[in-house]
């Protein structure tokens, strides 16, 4: 068969009623040519439509494939009714399957069946759609996936059964698949085993926890593999090039939902097979010249450290676990003293409460920043961030948070800092200061609803490159020698600490970090944020407009 040109426009039938279809390079597009009067639709979200006429970028088309009438499709199972007179007439027809947009941000597989008159027009139909698609080499075509059957309410491998593995086979995207078998495996397995030049991309079926093994494998790998040591806290790290594509199955699925809008798995699956592609920034923590730990989300002392520990004694409870600690570490009420320096952000980023929220496409994301100049001036991070002035803070805080990106999520949908950035190479330092127990409950309430959580006196926010978070006495003695000094029973340092702490009734004067979900060994730490480090398979939360109809008719 000859090669179909561009456009090619045929006239095909639709449920009974004649069509004139075009496909050109950007969309494949469908316009009623009967005068009778047109059914319009309510639903916006749908292909775009325009008296009659519906778009589908070609970007967003799945799968296209020959429709054998009167027969389940194979993939679908689905049987297609063609109308008798359709049917008598159009014999041939062939599927397209494409994205539709539905509420709150959520992607859906929807399919059009177009009929020809003879097999011939049917078979160009799909030669030239299929060509179109092999052009988007951004696609991924082969992926590794793994598993965790135990995050969030255990359902990970029904969810990537039944809704995820129909998607990729539909998109001919070829798959490895490891269930894991113990907490690590997959962060391991990335790190010193998998051959990671068979792949476009690493999915993971889980949650923030999951994602974290696999970014923690993926970006060691990188590191070991370019000779960087991870353990030296100013040298630039290595970017990671393959993508890391997450589908939720967790109990909180930040990262999900603030690169994506939802923690839908079908969602973020066909974000991975479109290709798509989102920068994000990732924070190192390191003890003196020791790597601890990157983190991508949430870096909380005080407050989301202790809901952390009290909730890991409840993981069996499932995600209700953190509903639980929650209230109870509210109501304990501890803060914890210490000095934090931080060195902020060029003003060019924007600042915490500037409610420029970062968005698909975010213009302070594409801003130069310190970390990607380094290339251009081959000057290294550490020589352009020590031209900045650290500022230092000491204080009593019931919470010390550190937000790389918004940390939106189901329970808190404008996240622990609404105006944080996905890839600009900066983190929302938020320092809560000790308050009474109804205004930190006031301040925690506003994550749930559009007030100003950082509009308290109590409250602080800065946009900040690297922090440095050291306790009180911390000076004086190391903080495991005076962990050990509890076990041991030696604790009467101890209880001078806590007798300085009117309403803490516990022994321990110093809190534990929260890092994505994680709990760290070390109470002082320094942070530095890496801009755009790795790369996800999500492209930022779509503004409304992208999919309402004038918007994305001018576009056409
Ligand atoms: N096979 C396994 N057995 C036990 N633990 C595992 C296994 N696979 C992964 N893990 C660990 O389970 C922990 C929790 O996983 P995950 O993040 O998927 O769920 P979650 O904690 O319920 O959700 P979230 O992190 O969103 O709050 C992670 O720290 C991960 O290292
Ligand atoms: C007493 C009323 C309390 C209401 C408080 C609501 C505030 C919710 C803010 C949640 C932000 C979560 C940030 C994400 C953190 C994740 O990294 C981590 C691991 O999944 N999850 C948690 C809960 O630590
Ligand atoms: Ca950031």
């Amino acid at each position: 068969m000859e090669k179909p040109l561009l456009p090619l426009s045929s006239q095909l039938s639709l449920q009974n009623r004649v069509y004139e279809v075009t496909l050109n390079s950007a969309f494949l597009s469908w316009k009623e040519v009967e005068t009778r009067p047109k059914r319009t639709s309510g639903n916006i979200y749908g292909p775009l439509k325009a008296a009659g006429s519906h778009y589908v970028p070609v970007c967003e088309i799945i799968s296209v494939q020959e429709t054998e009438e009167d027969c389940p499709s194979t993939d679908t199972g689905k049987w297609h009714k063609v109308p008798q007179s359709v049917a008598e007439s159009n014999q041939h027809a062939f599927t397209v399957c494409y994205v539709e947009r539905t509420q709150k941000h959520r992607w859906r597989c929807s399919d059009v069946t177009l009929h020809c008159t003879d097999r011939t027009l049917c078979l160009q139909w799909v030669q030239a759609i299929r060509e179109q698609l092999s052009l988007l080499t951004i696609r991924p075509k082969r992926l590794l996936v793994y598993i965790n059957p135990y995050g969030g309410k255990h359902h990970g491998k029904r969810i990537y059964e039944q809704k995820v593995a129909p998607i990729f086979s539909r998109a001919s995207i070829s798959t490895d698949v490891i269930v894991t078998e113990w907490a690590n495996h997959a962060r391991d397995h990335l790190k010193t085993e998998a051959d990671l030049k068979k792949y476009d991309g690493v999915v993971c079926v889980g949650g923030d926890g999951m994602f974290s093994e696999i970014i923690h494998g993926l970006i060691s790998r990188t590191q070991c593999d370019s000779g960087v040591d991870q353990d030296c806290s100013d040298e630039p790290l290595i970017p990671c090039s393959l993508r890391i594509g997450i589908i939720p199955a967790g109990s909180t699925d930040c990262i999900c939902y603030a690169t994506v809008g939802s923690n839908d798995p079908v969602t973020s699956a066909l974000h991975i097979v479109v290709g798509d592609s989102q920068p994000m920034d990732v924070c190192s923590i390191h003890h003196n010249n020791t790597f601890l730990r990157y983190s991508v989300s949430l870096l909380g002392y005080g407050f989301y450290g202790d809901v952390l520990t009290d909730s890991e004694r409840k993981r069996w409870m499932g995600p209700a676990r953190y509903d639980i600690s929650g209230v109870k570490t509210f109501l304990s009420h501890r803060y914890y003293e210490g000095t934090i320096s931080f060195l902020p952000a060029d003003e060019n980023v924007g600042t915490p409460r500037d409610k420029l929220q970062c968005r698909s496409g975010c213009n302070i994301c594409r801003l130069p920043s310190a970390d990607k100049q380094v290339s251009k001036d081959e000057e290294s991070v550490s020589d352009i961030e020590t031209k900045g002035v650290w500022k230092v803070i000491r204080g009593k805080f019931l919470a010390i948070n550190a937000a790389c990106m918004s940390c939106a999520c189901p329970r808190s949908p404008k996240g622990l800092s609404p105006s944080a950035h996905l890839a600009d190479g900066t983190a929302d330092l938020i320092l809560v200061r000790k308050c009474s127990r109804f205004d930190f409950l006031r301040h925690l309430l506003r994550h749930t609803n559009k007030d100003d959580q950082f509009d308290h006196p109590f409250v602080e926010v800065y946009r900040v490159r690297q922090f440095r978070f050291t306790p009180r006495y911390e000076d004086t003695d190391s903080e495991l020698d005076l962990r050990e000094a509890e076990g041991t029973g030696h604790k009467r340092f101890f209880s001078q600490i806590c007798r300085e702490h009117p309403a803490c009734s516990c022994s321990l004067a110093h809190s534990s970090w929260n890092c994505d979900g994680e709990i760290l060994p070390h109470a002082a730490i320094q942070v530095r944020v890496h801009c755009q480090l790795i790369k996800l398979f999500a492209r930022g939360i779509e503004e409304q407009s992208v999919f309402e109809e004038p918007y994305a008719l001018s576009a056409i």
